[in-house]
């Protein structure tokens, strides 16, 4: 992946100027007639998306148009709270995770999510990653160290830890902390990763780490990022999906949604005259 930085670019030039990077995988999870509901308010309306296998799709659009709730329908992260509610079929892998019975510890891990705070849990760099690994399967101590050595190096972690694995992961930097998340996420090898705003909280340079990663994993993961930054988008996605007051407005290759938006709202948006 290019790290040329395209800030001083419009999005619409810098899309352009991109090489074609859309190409077809198998969709791994179909979004079918999704509504979502906090309380009386309708946050999501009918929502239809195919989310392909091995690509980056990401959800842009103004504050407010729901792409923290899309991403959160996918992993149910809203039977935590009262009053949340989820209608229509989520199929992962032909599997409705919306249907009630679903194994949820089960789902949460096919399906990891990372979030725009870095949230290391207290303990050390080692055990960040290898309790995931104790709860959901029953390796021996020799395996899991040998997983917590494969997601630092795949999360590009490894060699600024290597030494340090005993200290706490709160110790880290705020962008070693989110590689550290994404590896304690990838370690018990989910087949979707969520992505909520990963790089807002952090310097360019870990940013640019963070989204070269992004580049790497996408060759094993359905990758959903939800972004503000339009500049990220086209960087790091092969889809893009724009959403405005709940709805999905239009959905398709990341190029052609900026260079050739084919609504007006998304047109408006990707060229800055609102957002
Ligand atoms: N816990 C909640 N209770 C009630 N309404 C909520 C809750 N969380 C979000 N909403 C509402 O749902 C809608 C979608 O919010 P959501 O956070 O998904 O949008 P977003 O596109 O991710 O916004 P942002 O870019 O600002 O993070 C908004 O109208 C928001 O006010």
């Amino acid at each position: 992946m290019s790290n040329e930085p395209l800030l001083d670019r419009h999005p619409q030039d810098a899309a352009a100027a991109a090489p074609a990077k859309a190409r077809q995988a198998p969709v791994r999870v179909s979004i079918r007639n999704l509504n979502f509901h906090y309380g009386q308010t309708r946050a999501l309306k009918d929502i239809n998306l195919d989310l392909p296998d091995r690509t980056v799709t990401a959800f842009i659009g103004p504050s407010g148009c729901g792409k923290s709730t899309l991403l959160r329908v996918l992993n149910r992260m809203y039977d935590l709270y009262p009053n949340q509610r989820a209608d229509g079929e989520v199929l992962l892998d032909g599997d409705n995770i919306l249907a009630r019975g679903a194994d949820l510890n089960n789902l949460r891990a096919r399906v990891g999510m990372v979030f725009q705070k870095p949230t290391p849990f207290p303990m050390s760099i080692f055990e960040n990653i290898a309790f995931g690994l104790r709860q959901s399967t029953d390796m021996a101590g020799s395996e899991i160290a040998d997983r917590v050595e494969q997601a630092l190096r795949r999360a590009a972690l490894w060699d600024e830890v290597k030494d340090k694995l005993g200290k706490s992961g709160q110790s880290l930097s705020g962008g070693q902390q989110q590689r550290l998340c994404i590896a304690r996420t990838i370690a018990v090898e989910p087949e979707v990763l969520l992505l909520d705003e990963p790089a807002s909280a952090l310097d360019p340079i870990s940013t640019a780490k963070i989204e070269n990663l992004i580049e790497e994993l996408k060759e094993d993961y359905c990758i959903c990022i939800v972004t503000h930054n339009m500049h990220q988008a086209i960087r790091v996605s092969q889809k893009t999906a724009f959403m405005y007051l709940g709805e999905l407005v239009e959905a398709g290759d990341t190029e052609q949604i900026f260079v050739t938006p084919r609504n007006e709202r998304t047109k408006d948006y990707v060229t800055g005259r609102f957002g």
